[in-house]
């Protein structure tokens, strides 16, 4: 006898809590609670730039907490791991994140987790306040400048002494909600912190990132065109905004 599905087992779903979102700016919480991103940086905690075959990541050296991100919408101190982009097969399209309707044409994530409460990044994956990702929209040219090395998949490079500091604007502002990866396992893990303040990204650049391919040496070529996940249902989340 086959189980029947109702409308409740629907509601039980337990992906409603997934990422990337549409954020619609108007309907955000101001929170005066929420306290200033508070980022810590040390350059020389950078160590390679890697092509994974779907994007690229810069990883850090994440085995103490070096350099790390507090306060804000966090409980705990989180250790930088690694930073990546996502890209569109145009300019038109190609973040994650929406902003009233707006899509940009590329999304940085720099990628935390909780080693207050966790051993490793895998650990605290398996749970809600496990990682921590910022969302901005920048690049600067020292990564595309790089990106010609990486070309095939598996390929990596060394990178190191990166100053993080290029990658964000000054202001922090943000919006935060809780969501998932935005590629799989999906797990849903991650504190979203979205700042506010989009950065331009050149045509040039982005050229340069569907320029990377997804293939290895010995196969076609195939170009990491596209690597965005469309955006998820909001269900019973609340965005808020660290500014009025
Ligand atoms: N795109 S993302 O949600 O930042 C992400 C996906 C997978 C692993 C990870 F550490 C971060
Ligand atoms: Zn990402």
């Amino acid at each position: 006898m086959g189980a029947t599905v109702s409308q409740d087992d629907n509601d039980s779903d337990c992906h409603t809590h997934q990422s990337p979102i549409n954020i619609w700016t108007k309907m955000a919480l101001y929170d005066p609670f929420l306290k200033p991103l508070k980022i810590q940086y040390d350059p020389t905690t950078s160590r390679k730039i890697v092509n994974l075959g779907h994007c690229f990541n810069v990883e850090f050296d994440d085995t103490s907490d070096m350099s790390v991100l507090s306060d804000g919408p966090l409980n705990s101190r989180y250790r930088l791991r690694q930073f990546h982009f996502h890209w569109g097969s145009s300019d038109k399209d190609g973040s994650e994140h929406v902003i009233d309707g707006n899509v940009y044409p590329a999304e940085l994530h720099i990628v935390y987790w909780n080693s207050q409460k966790y051993e490793s990044f895998e650990e605290a994956a398996k749970h809600p306040d496990g990682l921590a990702v910022i969302g901005v929209l920048k690049l600067t040219n020292r990564i595309t400048l790089n990106l010609v090395s990486l070309l095939i998949q598996g390929k990596e490079h060394s990178f190191t002494k990166y100053n993080l500091a290029r990658l964000l604007p000054n202001d922090l502002d943000y919006w935060t909600y809780h969501g998932s990866l935005t590629t799989e396992p999906y797990f849903e893990c991650v504190t979203w912190i979205v700042l506010q303040r989009a950065i331009p990204i050149s045509s040039a650049q982005l050229t340069r990132f569907r320029g990377l391919l997804c293939t290895s040496e010995y196969e076609k070529p195939v170009p990491i065109m596209e690597n965005h996940r469309p955006v998820q249902l909001l269900h019973d989340r609340v965005v808020r905004s660290s500014r009025l």
